[in-house]
């Protein structure tokens, strides 16, 4: 399977793993079998090589789809994975997370495998999550400045991945849907505390994919598995 042949726009639930964190071989089996469209490796913090490449290798014999989601240009591993998922955030003010840190791979890395890359339009609401720490994101947004953020990211920027993304928390669905009315040919992904059925069809009712990543360690698999079948 090659980066370029993956119908990710198809996802509707994408399971994010922590490199950071640790699954044993029943548990990364029974994520990789629940039926789960894709499975991101990803974190904000404590992310290295060695622990991503740990991962990779514990996962890569499924079949799932495998994609990176790199926190910095260091994280930007393509081995053994068929797309790398690149986040820029656009309620920064702080445009190191906008182009900043692109425009340094880009200079470290001149045959950077851009079919590979997939760009993702991060607006993150989370002030207390780390990767709203890391990037001072402004997140006390309403609806309708968010669904602003999706409208420049789709037709001004060409994005083709709008994130909203409320990582270790539940989001406001009515900031899902405004987003979602206000695009049309982006995919939309909504991620953070979907840790039951009904959220996962809740913000799937708006969001083209989910994104399941704690309830994975703190709920287990088979609360993965209900919210795979809440989408599909
Ligand atoms: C240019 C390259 C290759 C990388 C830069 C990419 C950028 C701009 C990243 C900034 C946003 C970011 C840190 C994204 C990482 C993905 C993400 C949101 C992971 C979830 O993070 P959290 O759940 O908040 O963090 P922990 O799991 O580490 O606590
Ligand atoms: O870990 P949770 O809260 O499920 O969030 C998923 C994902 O959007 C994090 O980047
Ligand atoms: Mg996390």
């Amino acid at each position: 399977m090659t980066g370029t042949h993956l119908k990710w726009k198809n996802w509707a639930h994408v399971t994010k793993l922590d490199p950071d964190k640790y699954l044993d071989a029943a548990a990364v089996e029974a994520v990789a079998t629940s039926g789960t469209d894709a499975i991101l490796l990803s974190g904000t913090l404590n992310v290295t090589r060695e622990n991503l490449a740990d991962l990779r290798e514990q996962v890569e014999d499924y079949g799932v789809p495998l994609v990176v989601e790199p926190a910095d240009p260091e994280g930007a591993v393509f081995e053994g994975v068929d797309l790398l998922f690149v986040p820029s955030v656009l309620n920064t003010p702080d445009a190191r997370w906008v182009v900043g840190k692109h425009q340094q791979w880009a200079l470290a890395c001149p045959d950077i495998p851009w079919e590979q890359v997939v760009p993702e339009a991060y607006v993150v609401l989370n002030p207390a999550s780390a990767v709203g720490r890391v990037t001072r994101a402004v997140c006390d947004l309403k609806p309708e400045e968010v669904a602003a953020y999706a409208r420049c990211a789709e037709h001004y920027f060409h994005f083709p991945i709008v994130y909203i993304e409320y990582s270790g928390t539940y989001g406001d669905p009515a900031v899902v849907r405004a987003a979602s009315e206000a695009i049309t040919g982006a995919s939309l992904y909504y991620g953070g505390g979907i840790d039951s059925a009904e959220r996962a069809a809740e913000m799937g009712r708006y969001a083209d994919t989910i994104v399941v990543g704690n309830a994975v360690y703190e709920k287990g698999v088979e609360t993965l598995k209900a919210t795979v079948k809440a989408v599909q």
